[in-house]
């Protein structure tokens, strides 16, 4: 299934009502893929960077086929990357959003390691492709890097070592200080924050620190003393950072906050390179306000000025944090095996970007996944001209009771790639339950869902409701793994129609003889296979025409029979 979007342009079909609160326009094209279901497809994965062989291995026993190739160009990458469903990188590549979108059957980007800043994850979102990291392979290295870093900042151990080699025995010059009573500031206490102080502590360090989502009492655990930055600045010896580089964390380190801090204080940055801003941090270091600088990450890799990793007082290593067999092993491991978990659907671990994914993995829940789909469509058919403005997605039955987000998810792909069809829009795009919410919210449509307590049977309802107030309701369950339209506004079918394949769903305000409507689509072209009805009720009753094909829209001869008509491939 694919989606054309274009954000601004003419309307290119006429004659068909246009969508007014839609604010970008969609126009859906049926393809081979699977509809808004977010089963993936794994049978090609190119390991772009050098990861441990066990990542391959993994990956082949379970019947998937891996190139690794880390030579190539960013223009190779990008006429290579169309070939794979999955795309295995640490930090080196840089998953640009040309490489994404260039990537026409990219479903799964898997982060052999912890950082993800190399990473589109936003572009990457919206193409509906799953961007996976492996939190926790690589925090014990990263953690144990970094007292590294700390212990030979404090003895001078990357200029004496050098000194002797230079054939020096300079003891006088290389005199340290202990760590001993001394305060380290922690900024950013995750994983390898927490991990830092717990080692650091047992060189008698006072851990300090500051994290926006740990609390003082989660940080009291690890006996850290959480506090604010301002207090921070003064108190610290050390300053080590382990914050993902954000806008909000970029230049935490700068001229301004320099000065605040004692005089001669050292910083180690072993997260991200502009976490520390590296012109502030060489002015510091000339100035002796910076003692020292442990520095295992730069803004640019390799750096094009070596100035900072020459200075002196640095201590530089080259991104090596991860760069141990057990972290690389674990890494390697655990992308592997998390991309096979999600390809056989038995976890989602890792996934940083698909939270309607969540409860949407089981094969059991795949033909709810598509009803949701199926519903949305139908849903949008008949509420043409309404405006719609609200989404509710209601679910009755027990087995339903988590299913909230991923089938706000798939309605909305559903009810969009409908509505799309009035409009015109041409950049291809696949809506599935990874993107199917930002497009949702950038309808402008409000979804919510309900979960309804005690009843027997399991079926979704979804009511959407116009601009003028008025709710059009859609009823449906799942038989097997068929997905069934149960009733349009409170009417029942008789026997539930099925809602896959080719259809004509239409409306009648009155009894209308079904050899009549037969006869009539049959003029419009419609090979019809099977009907289903429901009841006349409130002067209104819906019917599905099942086809062995598509048929045009227009549908001439059937609109002068029933009150309106409209085609859809579900
Ligand atoms: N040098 C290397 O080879 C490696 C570097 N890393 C980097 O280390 C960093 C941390 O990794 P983890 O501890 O595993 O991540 P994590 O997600 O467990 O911890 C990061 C912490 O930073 C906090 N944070 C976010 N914004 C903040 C702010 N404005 N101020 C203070 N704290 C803030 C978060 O709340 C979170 O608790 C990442 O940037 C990662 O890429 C990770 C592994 C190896
Ligand atoms: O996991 C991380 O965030 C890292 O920075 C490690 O990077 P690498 O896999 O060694 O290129």
């Amino acid at each position: 299934m694919a989606i054309f979007v274009r954000i601004a342009g003419p309307i290119i079909k006429a004659g068909l009502p246009k969508l007014g609160y839609l604010r970008s326009r969609f126009l859906w094209e049926q393809t081979n893929h699977t509809k808004a279901s977010m089963v993936i497809k794994l049978e090609k994965v190119l390991i772009s960077d050098e990861v441990d062989p066990k990542c391959v291995n993994i990956l082949q026993n379970n019947g998937v086929e891996v190139v690794k190739n880390t030579k190539l160009s960013k223009e190779e990458l990008l006429a290579e990357i169309p070939k794979y469903d999955g795309l295995i990188v640490r930090s080196a590549t840089k998953v640009t959003a040309d490489v994404i979108n260039a990537g026409t059957n990219l479903r799964i980007i898997g982060r052999a390691g912890t950082g993800v800043d190399n990473i589109d994850t936003e572009a990457a979102t919206r193409k509906g492709v799953i961007v996976m990291n492996t939190p926790g392979g690589n925090t014990l290295s990263a953690a144990e890097h970094t007292c590294t870093l700390i212990i030979a900042l404090t003895r001078n151990l990357g200029a004496a070592s050098m000194s002797m080699k230079e054939g020096r025995w300079d003891r006088k010059k290389f005199m340290g200080s202990e760590l001993y009573g001394k305060t380290l500031a922690i900024i950013g206490l995750g994983r390898i924050g927490k991990e830092v102080a717990l080692r650091m502590q047992s060189f008698g360090m006072t851990t300090i620190g500051f994290d926006p989502i740990v609390s003082p009492a989660e940080s009291a655990e690890f006996n850290t003393e959480s506090l604010s930055l301002e207090e921070i600045w003064p108190r610290a010896d050390f300053i080590t950072v382990h914050t993902p580089l954000i806008p909000q964390t970029k230049h935490l380190l700068c001229d301004a906050t320099f000065a605040k801090c004692k005089k001669g204080v050292k910083v180690v940055n072993c997260a991200r390179g502009g976490v520390i801003e590296e012109a502030a941090l060489l002015r510091a270091l000339e100035s002796g306000q910076c003692g020292g600088a442990g520095l295992d990450v730069f803004v640019e890799e390799p750096p094009k000025d070596y100035t900072l990793a020459k200075h002196p007082n640095v201590i530089a290593t080259p991104h090596l944090g991860a760069s141990t067999i057990e972290a690389q092993t674990r890494v390697a491991e655990d992308i592997a095996q998390q991309f096979v978990d999600l390809a056989q659907g038995k976890s989602l671990f890792g996934a940083i970007n698909a939270p309607a994914l969540a409860n949407a993995l089981s094969p059991a829940t795949q033909p709810w996944v598509q009803l949701g789909d199926r519903l949305g469509a139908v849903g949008s058919l008949l509420s043409k001209n309404m405006s719609i403005t609200n989404v509710e997605v209601v679910m009755f039955g027990e087995p339903l009771k988590k299913a909230g987000t991923f089938l706000i998810a798939s309605v909305m792909a559903g009810f969009l790639k409908t509505s799309a069809i009035d409009n015109g829009d041409l950049v291809p795009i696949s809506l599935n339950l990874v993107n199917a919410p930002i497009y949702a919210k950038q309808s402008g449509v409000v979804t919510t869902s309900t979960y309804k307590e005690g009843s027997d049977s399991t079926y979704v309802r979804i009511d959407l409701q116009g601009a003028g107030g008025e709710v059009l309701q859609v009823c449906g369950t799942v038989a097997g793994s068929e997905c069934e339209l149960l009733s349009v506004q409170g009417c029942a079918f008789g026997v539930p129609a099925n809602l896959s394949g080719n259809v004509i769903v239409y409306r009648v305000h009155k009894e209308i003889p079904l050899a009549d409507i037969i006869s009539a689509a049959a003029k419009d072209g419609a090979q019809v296979r099977a009907v289903s009805t429901s009841e006349l009720k409130n002067s209104q009753a819906f019917g599905v025409l099942s086809l062995n094909a598509p048929v045009s829209p227009g549908l001439t001869n059937l609109n002068s029979v029933v009150s309106v008509a409209y085609p859809a491939s579900l």
